[in-house]
């Protein structure tokens, strides 16, 4: 998917959410147990009842991974069952890869032509040639890590590094690297004041900014620093939405939920 066919969708639909597809089989409403396979079961009714509030999903791998062989088939059911019905939607796979070339190629197959995601996380750690195979694909996007959401981006990101935060290096050293087009970031919405500094390196990218809902960023803060003319923001939720009830109703509620940011975003691009 091409960045202006994702703007064109999130001009029509009025949002610019991004649903986490975190699936816990302990958090999830226990008559789904029943199912063949109640991960995508879940996932599937999740889907169905918010695909017209939001324009992109963000499974993480590590909620799939954490179940075998039987995670692996419901994660690859949920992004072909995505693929084929909403083709529109903006698809990530989060799985925060990265490692030498050669190893990164094949993370890169994995996510891009195997499962075919729009696009994966990455962790900058390993640099330039640990990120560069996964930008050479077309049209699909490398969001790599930059400034998250957790205490510990304060252990390593907001130290200083030859006069500048490594958090900002990170993303002006990005900038030279080859296909660097095809980069989004990520920026944790608990991070909402440094924004304005992150803007005046990255003016134009869009940035997923996870952390609102069960972490409590706030989504105007967000907007009034992160936003730019074409939006460029994804804003994710995860159990704020995906759990908002535990029993039958539980599609329901997401939706609900969805709605609510839905409509905020639409308040906020109408301003
Ligand atoms: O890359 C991410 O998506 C990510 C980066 C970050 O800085 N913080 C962060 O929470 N995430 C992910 O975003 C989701 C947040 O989930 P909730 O806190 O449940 O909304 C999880 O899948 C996290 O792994």
């Amino acid at each position: 998917m091409t960045t202006n066919q994702l703007v064109q969708q999130i001009k029509q639909k009025k949002s610019f959410l991004c649903i986490g597809l975190d699936v816990d089989l302990n958090k999830i409403p226990q008559h789904l147990l029943k199912e063949e396979d109640p991960i995508f079961a879940f996932n599937k009714a999740i889907i169905d009842a918010t695909h017209h509030l939001c324009v992109a999903y963000k499974p993480n791998t590590a909620f799939y991974e954490a179940y075998g062989i039987k995670g692996w088939k419901a994660l690859g059911k949920t992004i072909t069952y995505l693929n084929e019905k909403h083709p529109e939607i903006f698809t990530i796979a989060d799985a925060k890869r990265g490692d030498i070339g050669n190893t990164s190629t094949m993370y890169a197959k994995a996510f891009f032509e195997d499962l075919a995601f729009d696009s994966v996380t990455v962790a900058p750690y390993m640099g330039k040639d640990s990120v560069e195979p996964f930008l050479a694909f077309k049209d699909k996007h490398t969001i790599m890590l930059a400034l998250t959401s957790n205490q510990g981006a304060f252990d390593f990101q907001t130290k200083t590094v030859e006069g500048r935060e490594l958090y900002k290096q990170v993303l002006e050293t990005s900038k030279s690297w080859k296909n660097s087009k095809n980069l989004m970031y990520v920026v944790g919405a608990t991070k909402a004041e440094y924004l304005a500094d992150i803007r005046a390196i990255i003016p134009d990218g869009f940035l997923l900014v996870p952390g609102v809902g069960a972490q409590g960023g706030n989504l105007q803060d967000v907007c009034k620093y992160g936003m730019t003319d074409a939006v460029g923001l994804l804003i994710n939720s995860s159990r704020g939405i995906i759990y908002a009830s535990k029993n039958t109703d539980f599609a329901e509620a997401a939706a609900k939920k969805s709605e609510a940011l839905q409509k905020e975003m639409e308040l906020i691009l109408n301003q």
